[in-house]
């Protein structure tokens, strides 16, 4: 399931004359995956929380599936819409399984858990790798299974979009490498920022590069990650070859 996402002319701030982001366009259409990469304070967590319904624009519009999220309720925009994101840490005393149920809270109406939820549940613990461990505490998980357990909460709410903040941040190669191939797999559309430039280039369609709250380019990867463009977003200089998978290698210098 996916859903195509739409922003037009996205600005927001704390105040209407302090503007963080600002007149921020682009589409990301269903089921493919954009990465939003900049140097840090570009704004990229601020463009998140204004398209997860959390930052309401000073001006502009976030549509998901054509529809306005401000004119959607917060349930309707969290059963379309699954946020992983640096902040928010669940309980660390819930158990594994209890907080990746979380994820089912805004298709259950007030009701108790439903089989269907718990098969859902079930379903992606096995998916990720975690129902051997689902009974221990999430305060008892290394760094790469929290995040695991993270994702899994937003797969089980069947998001049509995921929006995720820098996913790998922390991980180790191999559990960088694995959270990767998962959102792989991932059948919603996907926004994902990332300060791994060889990351971004492996996994996106299409690459958003911000610099001071502004887009400065959007395109595929290999017309959006030039050595021009990652000068004017992170003031470095780069080089960039071709590793033997045949996807490209960067490597940074300072300016002088
Ligand atoms: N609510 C707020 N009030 C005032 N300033 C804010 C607010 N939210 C973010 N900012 C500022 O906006 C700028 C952009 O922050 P943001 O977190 O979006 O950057 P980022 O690109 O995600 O950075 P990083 O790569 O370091 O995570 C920063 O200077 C930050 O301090």
């Amino acid at each position: 399931m996916a859903l195509d996402l739409t922003v037009r002319g996205l600005s927001w701030g704390p105040r209407p004359d302090r503007r963080i982001i600002e007149d921020i366009s682009f589409d990301v259409p269903a089921g493919t995956t954009t990465a939003i990469v900049g140097a840090n304070g570009a704004g990229k967590s601020t463009l998140l929380r204004s398209i997860y319904r959390h930052n309401r624009p000073l001006s502009g519009q976030v549509q998901v599936g054509g529809r306005d999220i401000w004119r959607l309720s917060a349930r309707e925009v969290s059963r379309l819409v699954a946020a992983v994101l640096q902040e928010g840490a669940p309980d660390f005393s819930f158990t594994l399984r209890e907080v990746v149920a979380m994820g089912r809270i805004p298709h259950r109406n007030g009701q108790p858990r439903a089989g269907a939820d718990e098969a859902v549940i079930d379903r992606v613990l096995a998916e990720f790798g975690l129902t051997d461990m689902a009974d221990r505490t999430f305060g008892s998980l290394s760094g790469g299974e929290k995040q695991r357990v993270l994702l899994a909460r937003a797969m089980v709410q069947e998001p049509q979009l995921i929006v995720l903040d820098e996913p790998t941040n922390h991980l180790d190669i191999r559990h960088q490498l694995e959270i990767m191939a998962l959102l792989g797999r991932i059948r919603a559309t996907v926004l994902i920022t990332l300060h791994d430039l060889e990351l971004a280039a492996a996994v996106a369609d299409q690459v958003l590069v911000m610099r001071g709250g502004r887009v400065c380019a959007l395109g595929p990867p290999g017309e959006t990650l030039t050595p021009a463009t990652i000068r004017t977003a992170f003031d470095v200089a780069a080089t960039i070859t071709e590793a033997a998978t045949g996807r490209p290698r960067f490597s940074f210098d300072l300016i002088s």
